[in-house]
C-alpha cells in the first residue's frame, strides 16, 4: 500500500467514545489535563461530550459527572490549537444543545444516525450548517449497509448541508475490505468537495488496518482514540496510528512521541479496566454489535449470572442498534429465567 504524501486530519475520541468506558465518570481536571496534551501533541480535532453526544445524560444511557456544558467550557478555553467537536444524536440532542455547544465554543458538528436513519438528521444538519459549522454527518453500525444503501443514506447527509461524511464500523465488525468498499462507493457518489471520514473500533484487531484501508480509498478524516479509550475493545489507538503514518510518509501533522506519552502518562493512569481484546469485546466485533452495549452486557451478567457473551450474540443475531440499550437487561432477565425454568424441569 502506498499512501506516501496523503494528508489525514486526525480526530481524537478518548474524551467522548471514551466516556463509555469510563461510564461517563470523568473529571473536569482529568479532561482539561488530557485535551491540553492532545492539543500540544498537534491533534486538530478533539471530541468532548458524553459518550452518547449531547444531551445523553439519562437513565438509559447513564448519568455522566459533569454536564457537556461544563465540560466544554472547561476545555476549550485552554486550547491552543484544536478544534472541540460534538457529537449529537437526533432524538437525544436538540437543536438547543447544538446552540449551547456552539455558544461554548464548539467548532464541528457531528451528527450521528444509525446507518439507514440519515433522514432523521435533517433538522440537526441544516441547523448545524446555517450556523456555519464544521458539519458532519456520522453514519454508524456501517457494516449493516450495502455500500449503495449507505450512498443513499450519505447523499441525503450531504444534501441537508453536511460537508464531511463519515463511515461509522460501531461494532468493530468491518475487515479492511468492507471498508475499502464502502469509502471508495462513498468518495466516487459525493461531492468533491465532501470529505471522508472513517471511525473504528478495535473489536477485530483491526482498528490500524481498516483506518489505513480507508486513507487509501479516500478518507481525509480518521478518528482514534488515544490508549484506544473507547467503547467495547476501544477505537483505533491513535498513538500507534499516528506511529504507523509517520513510517508510511502520510501527514498528520501530530508529534508521534508526545502522542504517545499522552496515552501513557495520561490516558492508560484513567482507565476503570483494562482496554482490551477480551471475549466479549471481540463478540461484539464478531456477531456485529454496538460497541457501547459492552458494559451494559457485562453489568447484566453480574447481576443475572448470565454469561455476557450469550446475551452479546443474541443481540447480534436480533439486530439491535444504538438507543436499544434497555433490550440488553430485558433480554438478561429472558435468559435467566428461561435457564431457571430448564434447571427446575
Ligand atoms: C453514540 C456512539 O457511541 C457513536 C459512536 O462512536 C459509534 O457509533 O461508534
Ligand atoms: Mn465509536
Amino acid at each position: 500500500m502506498n499512501l506516501q504524501g496523503k494528508k489525514v486530519t486526525l480526530h481524537d475520541m478518548c474524551l467522548r467514545d471514551g466516556m463509555h468506558a469510563k461510564r461517563h465518570q470523568m473529571s473536569l481536571e482529568q479532561m482539561v489535563a488530557v485535551a491540553k496534551a492532545l492539543d500540544a501533541a498537534g491533534v486538530p480535532l478533539i471530541e468532548v461530550t458524553h459518550g452518547d453526544g449531547l444531551g445523553g445524560a439519562s437513565i438509559n444511557y447513564g448519568f455522566p459527572a459533569h454536564s457537556d456544558e461544563d465540560y466544554l467550557r472547561a476545555v476549550i478555553p485552554q486550547l491552543k490549537q484544536a478544534r472541540v467537536s460534538a457529537l449529537l444524536l437526533p432524538g437525544i440532542g436538540t437543536v438547543d444543545d447544538l446552540a449551547m455547544a456552539q455558544d461554548c465554543g464548539v467548532g464541528t458538528i457531528r451528527v450521528a444516525t444509525h446507518c439507514t436513519e440519515a433522514d432523521v438528521s435533517e433538522q440537526h444538519i441544516k441547523a448545524a450548517a446555517k450556523r456555519g459549522l464544521d458539519t458532519v454527518g456520522f453514519l454508524m453500525m456501517s457494516h449493516m449497509a450495502s455500500p449503495e444503501k449507505l450512498i443513499e443514506q450519505a447523499r441525503l447527509m450531504q444534501g441537508y448541508g453536511a460537508n464531511c461524511i463519515y463511515c461509522t464500523d460501531s461494532a468493530g465488525y468491518m475487515l479492511p475490505d468492507d471498508v475499502s468498499v464502502r469509502i471508495a462507493a462513498l468518495r466516487a457518489a459525493l461531492d468533491p468537495a465532501t470529505e471522508i471520514g472513517f471511525h473504528g473500533h478495535h473489536n477485530m484487531a483491526m482498528g490500524i488496518a481498516n483506518s489505513l484501508a480507508a486513507v487509501e480509498a479516500g478518507a481525509s478524516r480518521v478518528d482514534g482514540s488515544c490508549a484506544g479509550l473507547g467503547a467495547g475493545a476501544g477505537n483505533t489507538p491513535l498513538e500507534v496510528f499516528v506511529a504507523v503514518c509517520a513510517r508510511m510518509g502520510v501527514e498528520t501533522g501530530v508529534d508521534t512521541y508526545r502522542i504517545m506519552d499522552v496515552a501513557e502518562d495520561l490516558v492508560v493512569p484513567l482507565m476503570d479496566h483494562p482496554i482490551r481484546l477480551d471475549r466479549d469485546a471481540l463478540t461484539l466485533g464478531f456477531a456485529g454489535v454496538y460497541s457501547s452495549f459492552l458494559l451494559f452486557a457485562k453489568r447484566a451478567e453480574a447481576k443475572y449470572g448470565v454469561s455476557a457473551r450469550d446475551v452479546l450474540v443474541e443481540l447480534g443475531r436480533r439486530g439491535t442498534v444504538g438507543g436499544q440499550e434497555d433490550m440488553i437487561e430485558d433480554l438478561a432477565l429472558d435468559m435467566a429465567r428461561a435457564r431457571s425454568v430448564e434447571m427446575s424441569a
